[in-house]
């Protein structure tokens, strides 16, 4: 068995000769074994969701609504996971979801992330809070896919600068992330006094920008707070809106996609608006608590944009299950959030892989075991309502 089924063999082969993974192939232990290795404040931070949890619990409950129906003798032996998301062909439909202030959970942070994606050929989306700069991840992921995620600063020359920065650095594809114009209420955080931000964890785009720095009477080094606040202040507010986004289109001449569209009618503004691609998600369940599983609005989207632009989706993937259910739904390809950045608490750089190739595997197993041969093949005619 090749391709990324082969990881299955090479764990057996392993087994065979009496050594086990380094760490859990099962996403559900991961978690468990990422809260033992990380303090309360980083491990809550990662896994915790707004509110009550409704949401994050929903997205959960939207994977297990929908039941896979194998077919036989189909001869699936030789499958092609390979995908084209944006003009790009992936070797199979998964994305690094953007995460931000990675070091709480290794100091290599997104170098390391970033190193483990391009290895797999899988894009790495940096988030604009991310803990290393535009430039020195650009530099750790060498020739690999590089998308940029911003959190769209009120200040249309920093926000100009930081654009530019990205696209002299090599990233291709924006996404604009519209559901965090500000953070959720999230309970665990604030009864921990816990938000990495704060601490000035995740401030190395905005502290390392010529055009924020200019903005500050002093330089972040000299008054942490005051750089920080005024970040904050930049990246919150209300004053977006679809007819803005012409601005980010002028500083973007690359693909453009909107993440965190759950209503058929934002889609529909996304195609109105021009943008490539729009990425179905709740932010896995961070951001509004009591709100709709994010697997639940999928096909309804799917349906209303059709092929004119590109659906991604993202919030509770967690199997090559998950995967397949969600292509099944209408989405081009998923993000993944929260297992990766178990698998970077768990070991960098080798983390973050062997996340990664546990779940492709999953996933070209799961694909094949149900009689498929590619993505193409998947539609709302494999899966049954439960
Ligand atoms: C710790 C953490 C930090 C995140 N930071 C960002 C971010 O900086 N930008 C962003 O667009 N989304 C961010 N997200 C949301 C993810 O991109 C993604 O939508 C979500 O994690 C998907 O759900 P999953 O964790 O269930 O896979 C973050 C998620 C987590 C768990
Ligand atoms: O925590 C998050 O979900 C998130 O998106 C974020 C927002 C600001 C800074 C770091 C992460």
């Amino acid at each position: 068995m090749t391709g990324f089924a082969g990881y299955q063999n090479e764990l057996y082969l392993q087994g065979l000769a009496g050594t086990v993974p380094p760490f859990t192939t099962d996403p559900e232990r991961l978690e468990e074994s990422a809260r033992e290795r990380l303090g309360p404040g980083p491990f809550w931070y990662v896994a915790g969701a707004a509110g009550t949890g409704a949401t994050a619990r929903a997205n959960r409950e939207a994977f297990d609504a929908w039941r896979i129906v194998p077919r036989m003798l189909t001869d699936a032996t030789e499958r092609h996971l390979g995908v084209s998301v944006l003009g790009t062909e992936l070797p199979a439909p998964v994305l690094l979801a953007p995460v931000g202030v990675q070091a709480i959970l290794h100091p290599d942070g997104e170098l390391a992330t970033a190193r483990a994606a391009a290895d797999l050929g899988v894009p790495f989306v940096l988030s604009t809070a991310a803990s290393h700069t535009i430039e020195d991840v650009a530099a750790a992921a060498g020739d690999a896919a590089r998308w940029f995620q911003l959190y769209w600063p009120n200040d249309p020359d920093v926000c100009a600068s930081i654009l530019g920065r990205a696209r002299a650095a090599g990233y291709r594809v924006l996404v604009v992330t519209l559901d965090t114009w500000t953070l959720a209420w999230r309970p665990r955080d604030l009864d921990q006094g816990y938000l990495p931000f704060l601490r000035g964890v995740g401030t190395a785009i905005p502290f390392s920008d010529p055009a924020f720095r200019a903005g500050l009477a002093v330089a972040p080094e000299d008054d942490l707070p005051m750089a920080i606040l005024r970040w904050v202040h930049m990246f919150t507010g209300t004053d977006k809106s679809w007819d803005r986004l012409g601005f980010l289109r002028e500083h973007w001449d690359g693909p453009i996609v909107l993440k965190g569209i759950q209503h058929v009618d934002d889609a529909r503004k996304a195609v109105d608006a021009g943008v490539q691609g729009i990425v179905v998600s709740n932010h896995g369940g961070r951001q509004v608590d009591g709100a709709v599983g994010s697997l639940d609005v999928l096909p309804g989207i799917a349906d209303a944009v059709g092929e004119r632009v590109e659906v991604l989706f993202d919030s509770g993937v967690r199997s090559g299950a998950d995967v397949v259910k969600a292509l099944a739904l209408g989405a081009r390809a998923v993000l993944v959030g929260r297992p990766f950045a178990y698998g970077l608490a768990h070991g960098g750089e080798v983390g973050v892989r062997h996340v990664l190739r546990c779940l492709l595997a999953d996933f070209d197993l799961t694909l094949g075991l149900s009689g498929h041969r590619s993505p193409a093949e998947l539609s709302r005619e494999v899966l049954r309502p439960r």
